[in-house]
């Protein structure tokens, strides 16, 4: 019998394609081909069995060759939409006046008309007989193609028949079933199929290698409706998806795919995708997806089914959400970098809860971009940093808060004070800085306990607090001292001054209020503040901190219970203090002080003795007098190392002079402070220095001022007696300025008394100093002293003197202070 051949035209291929699918694999053995649509062209070439004319569902009108009464084919099957039926009722009308077969369908959208379709061709072509055609030698071209198409295909394939019988098969089933080609060649059933394998045991044990689906299908011997899609395994592991669409006629059509690499690739997909969420629980971390516009469509993780708040994140960008911590510029700077696609790392968001509840979250994520480089999203990892943050928050709470109080601590101040100082040519205001300790607060450690120290500490940090506004700063500096840091004092310098003064009265009279402190112990304290006040520009915060402390010192010095401003004039009096202080340790260092010695004449006015006086040659001040330092040298305890200097330097000199014969018997005078007397060591110190020179302890004579011996008495005559016992003398200095009694000075072990200058100036001018002298020179007699009087510059004094019995004097009348070789000058043998 001839093939017929259908020539079949639609627009829609997908519709095309399934049906030309069916009709291939039907095994009726017709050839049909898409010819292209005509759409209201030509009519298709004769020749064609049939025409099956497929309208698309907007088409209105039919081609004229198929409605009108010449032209059309010997058969045509329509296949028309619902609303196009009156088309296909023209149609018919049209092929029954010119004696043609015509029939139509209607269509469907789903494609359940697709089989029927077939039929209706079958049963068309079946209609009284149209003249065969000779097979065109094109059409068995298309045959070959076709068969070609189904070797090349990667399915396995099969199709069987109405008797169940497999007619078409092609090399690749052969390959995946692992079948010899003379078994299916012999056009096989399918049952008989089924059974060859299940002999040879593909099935596995069992049938367990067919997946349940199919499992009592293939058990049955294939001989029910087989499942439209199951998956079975081979004995060398491989997978096999099986699809089985029935004919029409009965038969079937069946394909094999090899799918081990799709079911290994997502099995292995679906083990990642378990670890991937497994480790989310596990971990603390979750992990979050957004799309191109920032929006969260996933998150994962423990925590995220945890915290509602995090699932609210969904379908929501950051800002949205927004951040306690996030104002409008950190965001636009975040979206700035999202748009610019960088990933980023720990950025830190802070989150308060409706209840007030403060946590911390920090986000790292890195763009999802596609193959084609669109920006698919964001992914990353979230974690919930509130611990990391709490502790980091103690971490500065003990760095910058003092532990007992919780005020800012010197650190922290510093800090703020650095600002407020920046601030100033921004705010053209002052400031200030108030200094405050507490006055003899160690009384009460020591009496009632450190604990109770504390507690009033604490209640003077809340009393501070108290006094000033919140933007002030109050800080503990240390101890029992505590700073007030004031911003923003408007007006001009007087009333800011004022200003300050107002508000340090108001914590002075806040802090003398009583303190009720332990069991009933009601504590009254007082307080000793320094002010200092700034302006731009200011001096650096160290400086200011020193002025506040400088001038709350003055305040102490003052008596405490006070304030003092800080005054720049008593400051520079401290520093130049300070520097000559260092200057003086230096030059002792350094050699640069000297001894001179003032003659001490006798009635005669022959010189029998000298003072050594220090002097200081000072690199740029020149020649600096004692007046200016010795002073400074008591009050700063260098007066010990130069005291010693100065004691033996003239025990040297005194050495030297034991060899001039004109020189050896004079007695040099050094004068001792109270200070260096009442070192434990200082006979000793005496001793040692006489050793070491191999001076005549005869000719020393230390010189003690009457307020040494005051206080310590017995003490000092102890170590007075123990020098004298080794010939040193004493002689007390500036007798009758102090508060001399008589009966101490009749116990010391003296050599000698000195009238002071002071009495012997006005000696002829002032009758109480020339009683004064008279009396001392009386006193000298009868407890058998020396006496010597000082700062004799003329001949009238010096004759006042003579007469009232003194036989010793010092002064410009008698030679000024000089260096050892000018006495020696002045001693020296006047030549023959
Ligand atoms: N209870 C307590 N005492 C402290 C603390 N820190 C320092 N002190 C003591 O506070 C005292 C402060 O010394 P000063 O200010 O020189 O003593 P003061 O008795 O107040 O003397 P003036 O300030 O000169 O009136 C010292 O005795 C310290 O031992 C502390 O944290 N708690």
């Amino acid at each position: 019998m001839n093939t017929a051949r259908i020539a079949w035209i639609d627009p829609d291929a997908a519709h095309a394609r399934r049906a030309l699918g069916l009709l291939a694999l039907s095994g009726q053995g017709w050839l049909a081909l898409q010819v292209p649509h005509p759409q209201f062209g030509a009519a298709p070439a004769r020749g064609w069995s049939a025409v099956v004319l497929c309208l698309a569902a907007q088409a209105g009108e039919l081609p004229d060759w198929a409605g009108g009464d010449g032209g059309g084919p010997d058969a045509l099957l329509l296949c028309v939409w619902p609303q196009q039926e009156g088309l296909a009722a023209r149609a018919l009308r049209a092929a029954a006046r010119a004696g043609r077969r015509c029939d139509y369908l209607l269509r469907s959208a789903s494609g359940d008309h697709v089989p029927e379709l077939l039929q209706r061709l079958g049963a068309l072509l079946q209609e009284p007989s149209v003249p065969g055609v000779a097979e065109p030698s094109d059409v068995r071209q298309q045959l070959a193609c076709l068969q070609t198409a189904l070797a090349s295909m990667s399915q396995g394939i099969f199709q069987t028949g109405p008797d169940g019988r497999i007619n078409v098969y092609n090399r690749r089933v052969l390959e995946l079933l692992e079948l010899p080609e003379a078994l299916l060649a012999r056009r096989p059933t399918l049952a008989e199929l089924t059974q060859v394998q299940t002999r040879r045991g593909d099935y596995g044990q069992d049938f367990g290698l067919i997946d349940e689906r199919a499992r009592d299908y293939v058990r049955g011997g294939a001989a029910g409706a087989a499942p439209a899609v199951y998956r079975r395994h081979t004995l060398d592991g491989r997978t096999l998806e099986v699809r089985t669409q029935a004919l029409p006629d009965g038969g079937l059509v069946r394909t094999f795919a090899d799918v081990s690499d799709y079911v290994r690739v997502h099995a292995e997909l679906q083990r990642s995708e378990a670890r991937f969420r497994s480790l989310c629980d596990l971990s603390s971390d979750w992990y979050w997806e957004q799309d191109a516009e920032g929006r969260f469509t996933d998150i994962a993780g423990v925590a995220a089914h945890r915290e509602a708040w995090l699932q609210a994140l969904h379908g929501r960008t950051l800002s949205e959400a927004g951040a306690a911590n996030m104002g409008e510029s950190d965001w636009a700077a975040h979206r700035e970098h999202l748009g610019a696609r960088q990933p980023f790392r720990e950025l830190e968001l802070k989150r308060v809860s409706p209840g007030g509840e403060v946590s911390w979250i920090a986000l790292s994520g890195e763009p999802v971009v596609s193959a084609r480089g669109t920006l698919l999203g964001y992914r990353g990892v979230g974690r919930d940093i509130s611990g990391r943050k709490r502790a980091e928050a103690e971490i500065e709470r003990l760095a910058f808060y003092d532990a007992l109080t919780g005020l800012p601590n010197r650190r922290l101040l510093l800090d703020r004070l650095q600002r407020s100082c920046a601030g100033l040519q921004r705010s053209r205001s002052h400031s200030a800085l108030l200094f405050i300790d507490l006055d003899h607060f160690k009384n009460l450690n020591d009496n009632r306990g450190h604990d109770v120290g504390d507690r009033l500490l604490c209640m003077v940090a809340r009393r501070l607090r108290q006094c000033v506004r919140a933007s002030d700063t109050v800080a503990r500096f240390g101890g029992d001292e505590f700073v007030v840091l004031v911003d923003e004092l408007k007006g001009e310098p007087r009333l800011a001054r004022e200003g300050a003064q107002r508000l340090a009265r108001k914590i002075a009279s806040a802090l003398a209020q009583p303190f009720p402190l332990e069991g009933g112990y009601t504590h009254h304290t007082t307080c000793s503040m320094g002010l200092t006040l700034f302006s731009y520009p200011a001096q650096s915060a160290d400086e200011l901190l020193k002025q506040a402390d400088f001038a709350m010192y003055q305040a102490k010095a003052a008596g405490r219970n006070a304030l003092r401003l800080f005054d720049p004039g008593v400051l520079a009096q401290m520093r130049a203090r300070t520097e000559l202080e260092t200057e003086l340790r230096h030059g002792l260092a350094r050699g640069e002080l000297l001894l001179h010695y003032q003659p001490v004449v006798n009635a005669a006015g022959t010189i029998t003795g000298a003072e050594a006086l220090v002097r200081w040659q000072h690199p740029t001040r020149g020649l600096v007098a004692p007046g200016e330092f010795i002073a400074l040298a008591e009050q700063t305890g260098l007066i010990l190392p130069l005291g010693r200097w100065v004691l033996e330097t003239a025990c040297m000199q005194l050495a030297t002079w034991a060899a001039q014969p004109a020189m050896q018997s004079l007695v040099v005078s050094v004068n001792v402070s109270a200070r260096q007397f009442r070192q434990s060591e200082f006979a000793n110190q005496v001793l040692a220095a006489l050793r070491a020179s191999g001076a005549r302890p005869q000719a020393l004579r230390l010189e003690l001022t009457e307020s040494l011996l005051l206080t310590d008495t017995e003490e000092m005559i102890a170590k007075m007696e123990q020098l004298r016992a080794q010939g040193v003398g004493f002689s007390l200095d500036d007798f009758g300025t102090g508060y001399s009694s008589l009966s101490y000075l009749k116990r010391l072990p003296l050599d000698q008394l000195k009238i002071d200058r002071g009495f012997v100036r006005d000696v002829l001018i002032d009758g109480n100093d020339a009683a004064i002298v008279r009396t001392i020179l009386g006193l000298a007699r009868s407890l058998d002293l020396q006496v010597v009087a000082e700062g004799v510059e003329t001949a009238s004094q010096l004759d006042f003197l003579r007469r009232h019995g003194c036989q010793a004097f010092q002064g410009y009348l008698f030679g000024r202070p000089a260096p050892a070789a000018m006495l020696e000058l002045a001693m020296a043998p006047v030549p023959a």
